[in-house]
């Protein structure tokens, strides 16, 4: 029989944990008989991509990454539409695809589920031509992206930091959003437009998003009182955001964003400058990714205790 060819892309510089032993792992999880593995690592942004596409090309069944949202978005882009499925080991700050997939955190773990060989087919958003498989937006989370870019340690303290400073420099903009149900215009805090329900570290921008119905969950924060801060804060991490009553919630197929002027745009997180038009669609089933088998989620938790919130959010 024929060999599976399997490609690991590591980003080297992706979250705060060391990845030295995951060629070793990865090569003794494969049973070498029936795959090659074959192990590449990042040596700048966009490289994941142009290695994922080379792998697609050469027929690679597998294509596995050992990074955080950015290089799971730099290779998945090169998988989408393709028969290569992806496989995702988590080593970024915030891991958000990973953590929506119920991917563990744990390597040994997260490989054990390539090897169980559950295949997920899950939509795929784009966003004036960027594509997006978590979340993308503008506002607030699109302007501390554009901080985080810059910031040397990557890891959840670097966020922290960025989102306290980020409060006080932010300011709102309106927007003009067109909906599959309308139009409207709002003063937003922060516009989300999510396939998955979460930025990554567990912190809940649309709970009820399906990465399998073909549809974005819009997710549009009205600008918020300083007291309203905590309030809020404790809503994105016990799944309760769409109950905030600043809050306005969407479901919808494709999404035309109209600002006052061109800026920053995040997607999965990363910055990308973009125009004051911004074409927002979803893209049904078009990644084939390596996912535990989907299990009915529990209802969102209407009082979480602050302090197990953020124990459990520093302890990811
Ligand atoms: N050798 C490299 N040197 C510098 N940057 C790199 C290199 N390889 C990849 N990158 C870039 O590193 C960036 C950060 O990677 P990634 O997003 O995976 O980690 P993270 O930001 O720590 O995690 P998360 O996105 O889950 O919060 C990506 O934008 C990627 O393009």
């Amino acid at each position: 029989m024929e060999k599976s060819s399997v490609c690991v892309i590591i980003n080297p510089v992706s979250g705060t944990e060391s990845k030295k032993n995951i060629p070793e792992e990865v090569a003794s999880a494969f049973d070498q008989t029936q795959f090659d593995v074959v192990i590449r690592i990042t040596g700048y942004p966009g490289h994941a991509t142009e290695i994922a596409k080379q792998a697609v090309k050469n027929k690679f069944a597998y294509v596995l990454t050992a990074g955080g949202d950015g290089t799971v978005n730099e290779v998945a882009k090169a998988l989408v539409n393709t028969d290569t499925v992806l496989g995702i080991i988590p080593f970024g700050s915030g891991n958000g695809l990973a953590r929506d997939l119920r991917i563990s955190m744990d390597s040994e773990k997260a490989i054990q589920t390539i090897l169980d060989g559950n295949v997920r087919t899950i939509d795929y958003g784009s966003a004036n031509g960027h594509i997006f498989f978590c979340t993308c937006g503008v506002g607030f989370d699109a302007f501390i992206s554009d901080k985080f870019a810059e910031e040397k340690k990557r890891g959840p303290l670097g966020y922290v930091r960025n989102i306290v400073e980020g409060v006080i420099e932010f300011r709102s903009e309106e927007y003009e959003i067109t909906h599959d149900g309308g139009t409207l215009n709002e003063r937003a805090f922060l516009l989300t437009c999510a396939n998955a329900s979460q930025y990554g570290n567990e912190v809940y921008i649309a709970p009820g998003a399906d990465m399998e119905d073909g549809k974005m969950n819009v997710s549009i924060l009205k600008p918020l009182n300083p007291n309203e801060i905590p309030q809020t804060t404790l809503q994105l991490f016990t799944r309760n955001i769409d109950k905030n009553s600043k809050m306005i919630s969407l479901l919808t197929s494709s999404l035309t964003i109209k600002r006052k002027k061109s800026g920053v745009l995040h997607v999965d997180g990363e910055p990308v400058s973009t125009g004051k038009e911004i074409e927002v669609k979803i893209f049904h089933k078009g990644l084939k990714v390596f996912a535990p088998k989907q299990v009915e989620e529990k209802p969102p938790k209407e009082k979480e205790n602050i302090f197990t919130a953020i124990t459990r959010w520093i302890n990811v």
